[in-house]
């Protein structure tokens, strides 16, 4: 054994771990079965491709903002109401709006967006069971890899809006906030649509994240919590002014 670095591509192997054959020889050889095919190095392949197809179909966007929420509220809700209201006060200041394709907060951001005649847009998941674009987008894709979708929200979006909701929601949420934490976006507005929702999580962020030097205080001011759609459009509008 020889404590050599062996170079495959970006990674080093030393020791036990250097192989026997290199990835030229594991090409050429002949192969007897198609178990090489379900490798992770070849699903590489289709996350690329993943990638691309994102890409490509939103380039030309122009200006947008994501909402985000439950996939769980139902079209009598308050939440729903107010995520109509945002999709078209969206639209109205100017956006596109992005929303993930589903049902509940990502139905009314939507219907909001469709019905004030913007570009509605649903970046789907492919999940175990089936829920499909809700009917209210009119440019959508679908994904396989929830993390490849996460960064077309960040990427496309000038801000978000983020409706009552659960694991989901405060996942999308605390990604935006991390990345702008440490600076991977600038500029980001994050505004949270719903006070008596949100309050709680906000004293958690406050009293304990806060109060235990986990974060700072510039870090609790970048989540901006309202109960107005109009006031949430105006805060991601005056977040663009110069
Ligand atoms: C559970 C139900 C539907 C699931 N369908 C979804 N379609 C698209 N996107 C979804 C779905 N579920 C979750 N998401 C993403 O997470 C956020 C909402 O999650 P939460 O846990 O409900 O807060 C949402 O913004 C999506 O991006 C019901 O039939």
């Amino acid at each position: 054994m020889t404590d050599e670095d062996y170079q495959r591509g970006a990674t080093t192997l030393r020791g036990k771990l250097v192989p026997r054959t290199t990835t030229d020889q594991r090409l050429l050889d002949e192969h007897t079965d198609a178990d090489w095919l379900h490798t992770d190095p070849w699903r590489v392949l289709r996350i690329q491709a993943e990638f691309v197809e994102g890409f490509g179909a939103l380039a030309e966007l122009g200006p947008a903002v994501a909402v985000f929420g439950s996939a769980r509220l139902t079209s009598d809700s308050e939440h729903y109401a107010r995520g109509v209201e945002v999709g078209r006060r969206l639209v109205e200041a100017g956006y596109a709006v992005i929303t993930g394709g589903g049902p509940g907060a990502m139905e009314a951001a939507n219907k909001g967006a469709r019905e004030a005649g913007g570009t509605s847009v649903g970046l789907g998941i492919e999940l175990p069971f089936e829920t499909g674009l809700n009917r209210y987008v009119d440019l959508g894709v679908n994904f396989r890899y929830f993390f490849v979708r996460k960064t077309m929200f960040v990427k496309y979006s000038q801000g978000y809006v983020v409706l009552p909701g659960g694991f989901g929601t405060l996942d999308e949420l605390f990604e935006a906030v991390t990345l702008a934490q440490t600076q991977k976006v600038t500029s980001f507005p994050l505004v949270l649509l719903g006070r008596d929702f949100w309050t709680p999580m906000l004293d958690f962020v406050r009293g304990t994240l806060l109060g235990e030097g986990m974060i700072s205080e510039r870090d609790v001011e970048r989540l901006q919590v309202v109960d107005d759609p109009e006031e949430a459009v105006r805060l991601v509008v005056e977040a663009r002014l110069p």
